[in-house]
């Protein structure tokens, strides 16, 4: 028997150490609430991983409602067979959309090899500002579904980055407007799929990353994600929250706010306790600059008095994320130099704010 989700979030064991991440209610920094905005800036910057409650409010609760759609979407686009996935893997033509086979990427700078299914769908496909990709017949007949989740997710980022610049000091729209929906961008939707590994080689399924782009918002619904805490550096679960999705901030904000907001590492390894036999759906949306925009520090607010060397010059967001995607296939691999060489913010140490 499928188990519902209230089953999924119960089966995380009591007994396991957990990431101290902060709950911000969306609704109220909808409504303008100072404390609940500053507590998300706080957030941002200590850990950069947050969950956001997104209970009694109306772009919340259409985002959650679009998750379940997903998830849906996600476990039955696995279900197809496994040469039908494989015609959608476009890797081959250098690109990042589309399907990607256990085992097509490395982890690590030893080179070994990663342990899930990925499928990205690019929003600029989705909303018709790219050609669109062959999909599966399932993909193309959810297109609205897909669009509608776009939609949503861009309300609740819109929220955030209005937030964020708020704090920064800086105009509301600094954030915004490096993200408009109708402009070309690398955003995407990816569904994840980790089936239980062997018990003698339980490692990691995902490597330590940090993610190229500015907010990600991610529903899980059993374990597995961990993050390094950034005082002890231990890696600890985050613990899946009902109602919640769990919020992190990408390199392109820690460039955009010369280093005052905080993109953290974080990877996926085998879920906790009895979860590990489960096979593991996870969602994500990735939010990314304009591919035009430029990885560098905005001008003004706190982030002008930040006296750092951070580039202000500053690499185009197309060129930093060819860079990070490709230095991560396997048939690009050529040892440590490579995998360093693909690395963002993770491979500087974060200033103290
Ligand atoms: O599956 C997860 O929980 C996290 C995935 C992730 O970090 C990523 O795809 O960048
Ligand atoms: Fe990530």
């Amino acid at each position: 028997m499928i188990p519902s989700n209230e089953e999924l979030f119960a089966s995380f064991p009591a007994d396991v150490p957990t990431a101290p991440l902060v709950t911000i209610s969306l609704k109220k920094i909808v409504s303008d609430d100072v404390h609940e905005r500053e507590r998300l800036f706080e957030a941002s910057k200590s850990l950069g991983f947050f969950y956001l409650d997104l209970r009694e409010c109306t772009d919340g609760e259409s985002l959650l409602k679009g998750s379940d759609k997903m998830f849906d979407l996600n476990e039955k686009f696995y279900h197809l067979p496994i040469d039908e996935k494989r015609k959608y893997d476009f890797a081959a033509k250098g690109m990042y959309f589309g399907y990607k086979g256990i085992g097509a990427e490395v982890i690590d700078g030893k080179g070994t090899k990663d342990k899930n299914e990925i499928y990205n769908i690019s929003k600029d496909d989705i909303l018709s500002i790219s050609d669109p990709l062959p999909a599966p017949e399932l993909i193309n007949s959810n297109r609205p579904n897909l669009s509608s989740y776009i939609h949503a997710n861009n309300a609740v980022l819109t929220t955030l980055f209005t937030s964020l610049a708020t704090s920064l000091q800086l105009p509301d729209s600094t954030f915004t407007s490096l993200h408009r929906i109708g402009s070309p961008s690398g955003c995407h939707i990816r569904f994840i799929r980790t089936p239980p590994q062997p018990a003698n080689e339980r490692s990691l399924a995902l490597g330590e990353h940090t993610d190229f782009g500015s907010l990600t918002i991610l529903f899980n619904r059993i374990g597995g994600l961990q993050v390094r805490l950034p005082d002890t550096s231990s890696w600890v679960y985050v613990r899946p929250m009902p109602g919640c999705a769990i919020i992190n901030l990408g390199d392109a904000m820690v460039k955009f706010s010369a280093g005052i907001l905080r993109s953290n590492m974080h990877r996926v390894v085998a879920p906790p306790g009895a979860q590990e036999e489960m096979v593991r759906y996870s969602l994500v949306y990735f939010s990314r600059p304009e591919y035009d925009v430029k990885m560098k520090r905005v001008d003004g607010g706190l982030v002008g008095q930040v006296a750092t060397d951070a580039e202000t010059e500053g690499e185009s967001t197309r060129d930093w994320l060819k860079r990070r995607h490709q230095g991560r296939k396997v048939q690009f691999f050529k040892g440590a130099e490579s995998w360093e060489g693909a690395m963002g913010t993770e491979a500087k140490p974060q200033i103290a704010v």
